[in-house]
């Protein structure tokens, strides 16, 4: 099997990061919104979402367990190549991490693993700014680094076969709990994070685009689960909006929709967290808290199902990712063969998402620039 992380010298795990304590709750909110223009008001609530569990957010904890977890993949196949941990918005900050493993092993090519499946500013391209600004930064320390990451996973067969692991088990804890799996009486509602239209569109320009990315996945859900399960009706929703209530964000709302659905005599949910990797606080709070709440306002049976986490395909996944990127750079393509579990031409990207992938209107410098496209 090829091994060779090479010409990366350490690779990162590269997340949001999350507040630990109340003392963080609005430090970390700053530097979220940073000259973003969310309102004041969202930003009380959303404090309050952290407030309610102690400013605590789950996100760290989640990803130290899968750093863990990748650690111990690599030592399973053999390779060396260190990995460590690196935040966009709280500690440990990417710029730190990066310093320090520099100053520890002299490392200077940096391969990133981002805790995010899809193609939007938020999820992807936000990313690579974030290393131009650490590149910048350093620099002016006099420390020379460079970035590369991964491409967006949606359709990786380990995250794939993973989240459809969960929804699997969804299925069963519903059936058990209800007692049946009536298909007239029951959606599987995937969700999402809400991001503006404009970012949806900009999405489009050099991929298939958010929205798309989770349709296809969850088309591909379908039909692996079509042979045991029959057909299902599913619908991707979303939750977490935020901004003016004037710009338009992708919608329906998960709650809206419930409520829709109750009236058209649903009567129960699987709710698959499908844009999430982790619980973070969306998940925890918008699902388990407020969409939990409203289902049982409305009487209806809710299960949501475990999102990938450290599913052993998904973990194990995220290192053949890895081992992708790597024999891409050192063969000068943008892409070869990606595995892929679904085979539209669009799908895989990151040649497609290397360089102008999710711009907006701001020109913000992003690492790397590919020089051959
Ligand atoms: C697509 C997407 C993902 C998924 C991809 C990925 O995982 O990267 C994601 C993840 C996350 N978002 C998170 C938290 C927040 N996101 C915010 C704001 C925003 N998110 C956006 C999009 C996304 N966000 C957008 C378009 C905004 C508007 C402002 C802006 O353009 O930046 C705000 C500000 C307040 C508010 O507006 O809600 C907060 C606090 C946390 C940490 C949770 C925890 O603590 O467990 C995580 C993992
Ligand atoms: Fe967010």
């Amino acid at each position: 099997m090829n091994v060779d992380l090479s010409p990366f010298d350490a690779m990162i795990l590269m997340s949001f990061g999350g507040p630990e304590q109340e003392a963080d709750v609005l430090p970390f909110l700053q530097n979220v919104t940073a000259g973003r223009g969310i309102p004041d008001e969202r930003l009380k609530e959303v404090g309050e979402h952290y407030y309610q569990f102690g400013g605590r957010s789950p996100i760290n904890e989640q990803n130290k367990s899968l750093l863990e977890a990748l650690r111990r993949e690599l030592e399973l196949r053999g390779i060396t190549t260190p990995l460590f941990w690196g935040n966009r918005n709280w500690k440990p900050f990417l710029t730190d991490a990066v310093r320090n493993e520099h100053q520890r092993s002299g490392a200077q090519k940096f391969l990133a693993i981002d805790t995010s499946a899809y193609s939007s500013y938020s999820s992807c391209r936000q990313y690579r700014e974030d290393f131009a600004t650490a590149q910048t930064q350093l620099f002016a320390e006099g420390i020379h680094v460079e970035f590369d990451k991964v491409r967006q996973y949606y359709n990786h067969p380990g995250f794939a076969q993973a989240q459809l692991d969960c929804v699997r088990e969804a299925l069963e804890k519903y059936r058990s709990q209800a007692g049946s799996l009536n298909p007239s009486a029951f959606r599987i509602l995937y969700v999402t994070h809400s991001i503006p239209s404009a970012m949806q569109q900009n999405s489009e320009r050099h991929t298939n685009g958010y929205q798309a990315q989770h349709e296809e996945l969850i088309d591909w859900i379908g039909t692996q689960l079509e042979p045991v399960y029959g057909s299902f009706r599913s619908e991707l929703v979303y939750c977490s909006r935020s901004g003016s209530p004037r710009t338009p964000w992708l919608e329906p709302d998960i709650n809206d929709r419930l409520r829709e659905l109750s009236q058209d005599g649903v009567d129960g949910v699987v709710v698959v967290p499908i844009g999430f990797v982790s619980d973070h606080m969306e998940v925890k709070y918008d699902l388990d808290t407020e969409a939990f709440q409203t289902a049982k306002d409305l009487q209806m049976n809710f299960v949501r199902a475990a999102t990938v986490g450290t599913h052993p395909k998904f973990v194990s996944g995220l290192i053949d990712l890895a081992l992708e990127r790597a024999a891409q750079v050192r063969n000068s393509v943008e892409r070869i063969e990606e595995a892929v579990v679904i085979g539209s031409a669009l799908s895989s990207g990151s040649g497609a998402c290397s360089r102008n992938c999710c711009e907006g209107g701001r020109k913000v410098p992003t690492q790397p620039n590919w020089p051959t496209c």
